[in-house]
């Protein structure tokens, strides 16, 4: 396990513009040396701050794809959607010119457009230039929840899968994700954490233990030349 490096600041507001310099700089450069940047974010309540401040980012978002770490299995019209939020925090602005690529698709459940969805997001999963994760008080990031029928797959670093579906215990919904390798294969991969819960269960799980019980673990433990990096303010 290598040790992530964590940056901390004094405030949301001042977090949520150091992460938007740092992957406007990471998606401009590799606009500039490869013609096209990608990138793939989280959803739930924390990144809409740092959505705002990336939005106004002078880039050439005409040439950035843009898609999501995991999503609830709701349509866009749904208040839990988190296309719905990125669309609202991010879509907006500058950023608006960007190809968005949604996971969702109307059918009951997502098992039902699996291959649909693989083959959506296989070209542009390998390799993202910065993958921006969350992580819930549980000790789940991406939609890799504690011993989740479907974690499994989420996580077998072998898989050619860019997707999986998760059916988290205890929620009706299901949910879509990325698998672990095209998350940890990233060129720049952050944990964008805020509040001392968060950071305390940081902590809890770079003690070590069963990658199933807090699967942000499995982030903590790839291999990767870059240590992962760890915004967090209070
Ligand atoms: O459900 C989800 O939760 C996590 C954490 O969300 P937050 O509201 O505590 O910031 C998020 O990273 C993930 O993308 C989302 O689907």
């Amino acid at each position: 396990m290598s040790e992530p490096v964590i940056h901390r600041y004094e405030t949301r507001e001042a977090l949520a513009e150091g992460l938007a310099a740092g992957v406007a700089a990471v998606l401009a450069g590799a606009v500039a040396t490869e013609g096209e940047a990608r990138l793939a974010v989280s959803g739930g309540s924390t990144p809409k701050r740092f959505f705002e401040r990336l939005a106004a980012a002078k880039i050439d978002w005409r040439n950035v794809t843009i898609t999501l770490v995991d999503e609830r299995w709701v349509p866009e019209d749904n208040e839990r959607s988190n296309a719905a939020m990125l669309r609202r925090h991010l879509l907006a602005g500058p950023a608006a010119a960007a190809r968005f690529v949604p996971f969702y698709e109307p059918s009951t459940m997502p098992e039902e457009v699996f291959d649909t969805l693989n083959d959506r997001f296989h070209p542009i999963g390998r390799r993202f230039d910065a993958v921006i994760l969350g992580m819930g008080g549980d000790g789940h990031t991406a939609s890799w929840f504690p011993h989740a029928p479907g974690l499994a797959e989420c996580l077998d670093p072998a898989t050619h899968d860019t997707i999986a579906i998760v059916h988290p215990l205890g929620m009706d919904e299901p949910r879509v994700t990325l698998t672990l390798p095209p998350v940890v294969d990233a060129r720049f991969l952050a944990l964008h954490i805020e509040g001392e819960e968060k950071l305390a269960t940081l902590e809890a799980a770079k003690t070590g233990g069963p990658v199933a019980d807090m699967p942000v673990r499995a982030v903590l433990g790839a291999a990767r030349t870059e240590p992962l990096a760890v915004f967090w303010a209070p």
